[in-house]
């Protein structure tokens, strides 16, 4: 018997490298989790029957109140008019196919039954998922990883969900996973073994269901690197072909549509777990609100389908995927190397801690090469966007990530995903045991606290290490228990 409570979370990402190009199938890109993560939390609650209840505690006015109903058609979930938070069209549409293809799987009669008393579910994300420099502000606490470390977990963000202001690390990709695979497991349309393992099929199908309803609530399918690292963690991604959700996004549910185009073997991504060289540290920074992904989207696919620069991009692009490729295999060399001999690395890396990366080549071939690859990636995405006429790369960011990546023990950097101007990452060593005053990250705090150009705050997030989305006790995150309280 599943128990009463379901939990499950998933992390945000950084797509590293590979932002454009990874829409085409042809090309991979490297995206990186993050241990920021949202949860999603099923209780059956003492309401009534076949009504749904999700909040969201982090903001004013986020209840959503859904009523089921049933038919030879299936189930259908109707959003009730009077629900506080107005409409959500991404949760809507979790509950709907998600609980349609339970029924496909087991039966109406099963999704039916356990909804007796009602569901009540609370969504929640880790602070890093809104920007809290207001809150620092508020707080009078400087623009510190360790200032982050002080606010309440799964804080108030005292606005409403449509007012916040967002980081980019994949809200509703890690949402929309969370919420989906939580409703699998509850309604036991996949067993908590077979989601624990990346191989599994559950986890699979939790993957591709995720996959679906984000599209349909986007209205497109884009290259779903956020959902894929949400589900299987970090990873070289490359992408499923849109036809696969042929049918769905043209609304043909007929009865077992869902269940057989979910569980299709014409899913055709690949996921390949990476991981970040040991003993280095990701580092993001929330820079300000910015730019719209979509917009910048559609300019670059214009550069590069028009007729007179087509040629152009084609050879850029190739250039830029043997960039990102390299990328990836660097990165595993590394750990490999880490395997291998772990004190000779780790001895390599307090030296390199305490140089700035032009001059590694002697000490490590290996990182040195990572940090031109990054820089050499930078170089490149800035050339497409200076082509394509998109800020990719904006100046200002240039600026800071040179300050940056020239401090001492600082591998290299970027503008993740789209680019634009809200964040940067960085990858800096961060040997064992010492001092917060020498490491890399406070050299780089420094420099974000005096930049002139911008008000950049960092993120708590590290990589996750976590395969990506997974069951979690409810006791066991801090601040959870509380924020799910919180009405
Ligand atoms: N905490 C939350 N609770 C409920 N819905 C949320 C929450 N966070 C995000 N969403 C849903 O995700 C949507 C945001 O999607 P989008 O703008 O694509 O964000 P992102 O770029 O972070 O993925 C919101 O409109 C809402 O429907
Ligand atoms: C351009 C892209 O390849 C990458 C965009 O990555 P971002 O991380 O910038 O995305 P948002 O979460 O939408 O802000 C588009 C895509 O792959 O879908």
């Amino acid at each position: 018997m599943p128990s009463t409570t379901t939990i499950v979370s998933a992390p945000g990402k950084v797509l590293a490298a590979g932002g454009y190009l990874v829409l085409d199938q042809q090309y991979p890109g490297v995206v990186i989790s993050t241990s920021s993560r949202f949860y999603t939390v099923i209780q059956a609650s003492s309401g009534s029957a076949n009504q749904i209840v999700v909040r969201s505690p982090q903001f004013h006015q986020a209840e959503w109140r859904y009523t089921v109903t049933y038919n030879d058609a299936g189930v259908q979930v109707i959003p009730q008019e009077d629900s506080i938070g107005g409409k959500n069209k991404f949760v809507h549409l979790a509950l709907q196919h998600t609980l349609n293809l339970v029924s496909e799987i087991h039966s109406v009669a099963q999704v039916q039954e356990k909804l007796v008393d009602g569901l009540d579910i609370a969504a929640v994300g880790d602070n890093d998922f809104y920007s809290q420099r207001a809150q620092l502000e508020s707080l009078g606490l400087p623009r510190t990883i360790k200032s982050l470390s002080q606010i309440t977990p799964f804080c108030h963000n005292g606005v409403k969900l449509t007012d916040v202001h967002k980081t980019g690390m994949g809200s509703s990709a890690a949402l929309i996973t969370s919420l989906v695979s939580a409703l699998l497991l509850h309604f036991a349309a996949i067993s908590e073994t077979n989601f624990a393992v990346l191989e599994g099929d559950g986890r699979r199908l939790a993957h591709n269901a995720a996959q679906f309803v984000h599209c349909l609530a986007q209205g497109k399918v884009g290259s779903g690197f956020d959902v894929s690292s949400a589900v299987f963690g970090s990873q070289i991604y490359r992408r499923f072909s849109p036809g696969v959700l042929d049918p769905l996004m043209k609304g043909e549910f007929a009865t077992g549509t869902l269940k057989s185009v979910l569980n299709s073997s014409a899913w055709d991504y690949s996921s390949c777990p990476i991981q970040l060289p040991p003993l280095t540290r990701l580092v993001l920074a929330d820079v300000e609100a910015g730019s719209d992904t979509p917009s910048l989207v559609g300019k670059v696919l214009k550069w590069r389908e028009h007729e007179e620069s087509c040629e152009i991009a084609k050879n850029l692009w190739t250039q830029i995927d043997e960039a990102n490729r390299s990328l990836a295999v660097q990165l595993n060399i590394l750990s490999q190397s880490h395997e291998k001999n772990r004190e000779e690395y780790e001895q390599t890396i307090r030296q390199l801690t305490s140089l700035p990366a032009q001059q590694w080549e002697r000490i490590s071939p290996a990182f040195y090469r990572l940090h031109q690859t990054t820089q050499q990636i930078r170089n490149l995405m800035r050339r497409m966007g200076d082509l394509a006429g998109v800020e990719i790369e904006p100046e200002q960011q240039t600026h800071l990530l040179d300050q940056s990546i020239e401090q001492a023990g600082v591998v290299g950097g970027g503008v993740p995903g789209a680019g634009g101007y809200d964040a940067i990452w960085l990858l800096v060593c961060s040997p064992p045991g010492l001092p917060y005053e020498q490491q890399p990250l406070r050299r780089v705090e420094s420099v974000w606290s005096n930049f002139s150009e911008s008000n950049v705050t960092p993120l708590l997030a590290q990589e996750s290490v976590a395969k990506g989305a997974c069951v979690v006790q409810l006791d066991r995150i801090p601040g959870l228990k509380e924020a799910i309280q919180r009405r």
